[in-house]
Formats: C-alpha cells, sequence, structure tokens
C-alpha cells in the first residue's frame, strides 16, 4: 500500500469517472436513469380542447337555455357532432368539446325540463358563471406547444417526469443506464445466520449493501462470497465483466488480504491506493478492463464509510449525474475530534441542521451508523462547536442528509 491519498483527491478521481454510454428505455424501465436527449412535446398538450367538467356543452345563447341534444358523451373517448345554434349536449370530464360550443355548464349548475311543448331543454341556473366564452374548457396546448422543451439531457428521469414524457408522446428515451455492481464479499470467518462462534462473525455487508446501492441508483446484477483465496477473487473479476466491482474485506496487508495480490495479478490500474481518512483507510479503487473495481475494507464501520466516500461519487458520475459529490455543510452542534493526519468519517445525529457525535463509532462497530443521519467530515485538528461541518448521507439512509442526498434531483 503506498501513502494514502488526500480525502477529497480520492473523491475527485472516483467522480471523475464517465458516464456510462446512453442507451434507449422504455419508460417505466428509464425511471431513476439520467436523460440524455431532451424531451420536448411531439404533439400538443392537450392536443384537443376538452371538458373540465361533467355537465353541458353549451352554444352561446341570449337566454340561458337551449334545446338539449338527445346524443350524450356519457364517456371522455366519445367524440360529438358539431352543435348547432341553441343547442346543448351532455358531456363528462375529458370528451373533446364539439365545435360550435361556447362553455360548459357544470352539471349542477343547470336542469332538465322535459315539460314544454319544444321537446327537452336544458336551463342554466341563474348566476352561475359558465356561461362566460371557453368556461370549463380545457383549451389546447395549455400546458405546451408543439415541439417545446420539457425536460433537458441531464436531468433524472422521475416518475413523474416520465409520466409527462408520456403525454408528450414519447414510448421510450435515450438514457443513461444504472451501473451494473456485483459484489465479492470475502471472509472465511464470516456467517450469514446465527450467532458467530469465536473466530467467526456476522455478515454485515450482504445484507446492508444490495439496499443501499439501490439506493444510489446502481442495479445490484450478482453477489459472491469467498474465502481468503486470492485465486477464486481473481476468477470472478474475470468473469462477466460488469461495470462496477464491489469487494468487501481483504484490502490490508496480511496474508490472509487477498485484495492487492489479486489486483497485481490481473494487472490492474490501481486509481486510489488507500485514502487519509479513518475509518477506511485502506479503501482502494481500481480499473481493470473497463471495470471499476471498489474494495471496501472489511471492518463494518470502514466498510460502510468507504462506500460513502468512494462508492457514491463513483455510481453518481457513471450514471452521468453532475456534480458528482454530494456533500452537505451543517454546524457542529459540540466539539469534533479530528484525526491526527487527513479526516475522521464520524456518524452524528442531525437536529436542525446541527450536528452531535454518536457513541459506538469504532472502526469494528455498527450501533452508531445504524442511529447516524450523516457522517461527518472532521479535518485534522478537528472542529469546535458551531463550526461548519461538511457531512456525507450515510448510504441508504431515509435521514435528514441521505434523504435530502436522495432528492437532490437536478
Ligand atoms: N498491520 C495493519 N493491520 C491493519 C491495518 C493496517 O494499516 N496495518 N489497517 C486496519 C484497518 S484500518 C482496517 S479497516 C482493516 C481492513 O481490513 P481488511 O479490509 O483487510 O478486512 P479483513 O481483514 O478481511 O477484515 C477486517 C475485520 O472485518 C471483519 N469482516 C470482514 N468481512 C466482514 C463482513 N462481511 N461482515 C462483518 N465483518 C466482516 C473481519 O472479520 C475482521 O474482523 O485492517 C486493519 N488492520
Ligand atoms: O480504516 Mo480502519 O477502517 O480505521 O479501521
Amino acid at each position: 500500500m503506498s501513502s494514502p491519498i488526500p480525502f477529497e483527491q480520492a473523491r475527485g478521481i472516483a467522480a471523475s469517472a464517465e458516464a456510462l454510454p446512453a442507451v434507449r428505455r422504455s419508460l417505466e424501465e428509464g425511471i431513476g436513469c439520467v436523460l440524455s436527449e431532451p424531451v420536448t412535446a411531439q404533439l400538443d398538450i392537450p392536443h384537443a380542447a376538452t371538458s373540465a367538467m361533467d355537465g353541458w356543452a353549451v352554444t352561446a345563447a341570449e337566454e340561458p337555455q337551449w334545446a338539449l341534444r338527445s346524443d350524450r358523451a356519457d364517456r371522455p373517448g366519445i367524440v360529438l357532432q358539431p352543435l348547432a345554434a341553441g343547442e346543448a349536449v351532455a358531456v363528462v370530464t375529458g370528451t373533446p368539446i364539439p365545435k360550435g360550443a361556447h362553455s360548459v355548464l357544470r352539471s349542477e349548475h343547470g336542469y332538465i325540463d322535459h315539460s314544454g311543448s319544444q321537446g327537452t331543454r336544458l336551463h342554466a341556473t341563474p348566476g352561475t358563471p359558465d356561461l362566460e366564452p371557453h368556461r370549463n374548457i380545457r383549451p389546447t396546448a395549455a400546458e405546451a406547444h408543439t415541439g417545446q422543451l420539457l425536460c433537458e439531457p441531464g436531468r433524472i428521469l422521475t416518475a413523474t417526469r416520465a409520466a409527462t414524457a408520456a403525454v408528450a408522446g414519447y414510448d421510450n428515451l435515450a438514457v443513461i443506464p444504472p451501473p451494473r455492481v456485483r459484489l465479492i464479499l470475502t471472509g472465511g470467518e464470516v456467517i450469514t445466520s446465527g450467532h458467530p462462534a469465536p473466530g467467526q462473525v456476522r455478515d454485515v455487508f450482504g445484507l446492508a449493501l444490495p439496499t443501499m446501492l439501490g439506493a444510489m441508483g446502481a442495479d445490484l446484477v450478482g453477489s459472491d462470497r469467498i474465502d481468503d483465496d486470492a485465486a477464486a477473487l481473481v476468477d470472478l473479476m474475470e468473469k462477466n465483466p460488469p461495470d462496477v466491482i464491489i469487494t468487501t474485506g481483504g484490502t490490508a496487508g496480511s496474508p490472509a488480504d487477498v485484495l492487492r495480490p489479486a489486483l497485481t495479478r490481473l494487472r490492474a490500474r490501481i486509481l486510489v491506493d488507500s485514502v487519509a481518512m479513518r475509518p477506511g483507510h485502506p479503501a482502494l479503487l481500481a480499473r481493470h478492463n473497463g471495470t471499476y473495481i471498489l474494495g471496501l475494507p472489511g471492518n463494518p464501520l470502514a466498510g460502510f464509510a468507504a462506500l460513502a466516500a468512494l462508492g457514491e461519487p463513483l455510481i453518481r458520475a457513471l450514471r452521468g449525474i453532475t456534480p458528482a459529490a454530494t456533500s452537505h455543510a451543517l454546524r457542529a452542534g459540540s466539539a469534533l475530534q479530528g484525526p491526527r493526519t487527513g479526516v475522521r468519517l464520524v456518524p452524528v445525529q442531525v437536529t436542525q441542521e446541527t450536528v452531535q457525535p454518536l457513541p459506538h463509532t469504532s472502526s469494528h462497530m455498527m450501533r452508531g451508523l445504524a442511529e447516524a443521519d450523516a457522517l461527518a467530515i472532521v479535518p485534522a485538528g478537528g472542529l469546535t462547536t458551531d463550526q461548519h461541518v461538511e457531512c456525507l448521507p450515510v448510504p441508504g439512509s431515509p435521514g435528514p442528509i441521505g434523504g435530502r442526498a436522495h432528492i437532490s434531483i437536478r
């Protein structure tokens, strides 16, 4: 392991990954992806004038009464013949407005009289505003004219933007697909159920990483578990290479730590060979045949901190989201102790933009992170009360920072 590189530099390297090439996807499958083409209205929206109310389409009249036609639109899909002078016809919300209509009289502002000698008549309730021209008619192109820009490329296709694209006439769109990620969890001592015997630990990563990666917008395409075996790791890394391989454990330098030897055998290019941060300093980022390899340290808090520090900017950059680094500035609610060099990532609780450090935050622990809203980035020398503190979202967290990061949609 060479000397650790500064925290922001390491994040900058992760964030400089090129966005994946765009693909064409159905609107449903494109939700959550970044748009790589503009969405423009392919037709006027709405494409036809329609009724905004259940009631009657009426012609302009001196007296507020009309001959009520016997045909009617009792469903929005019915297209009516034009109205002649003095006529009205029943419509529902969404019915295309027949030619000759002046306005729509809503059903509660009119009544029908069958008793007169002139056939069935419709009368408006005195004082109704519905006889003003165009009243209760949704005009053509009120939302957009054909060709108008609705959403720029580079934005996330949210569910509501996909629905808007559907209204605008699209069936599919060019988007940057979510990065395909495979997990390789190392460590013969790692068990996935029950109480660990001496020499064993319960797995934290296989359980939590899928949700965290999903929340970051990655597509988890596989997960393998192996012993501390460099040959097995090399084999797995060469098999069906995805966009990103994330490994856990084995990042340090003991004979059981197999990540670096495996990368040497693969002749992978090391981009980040440890980071000046605690916990998580042995975290590593490499590239081999176009696949990024992110090595998360095995200590639980260290691994998750490394995911927040390097994994999040990497995945955002591959998804084409810029700026790739998300951090949020808050205030220190009490003194935060810093490291001797580099930065310390401290699980903190956030109340009213103020952070408080949590207990149980050693590298091998989980309890602090479980209650954390954010990871405070504390520089060497520490921070005193009221100083600004940059924070990272806890991966997959619904808390104030995680939540904010997830809704930071461009
Ligand atoms: N001589 C040195 N030793 C260590 C250094 C160092 O600089 N010099 N760095 C320490 C730091 S810091 C960290 S962090 C760890 C990194 O460890 P590895 O990435 O090599 O991980 P392992 O050795 O495989 O495991 C460490 C620890 O984590 C437990 N573990 C592993 N996988 C899981 C899992 N899926 N779920 C829960 N816990 C897991 C494992 O049992 C170990 O207890 O190295 C330090 N050592
Ligand atoms: O980086 Mo280690 O993660 O301090 O325990």
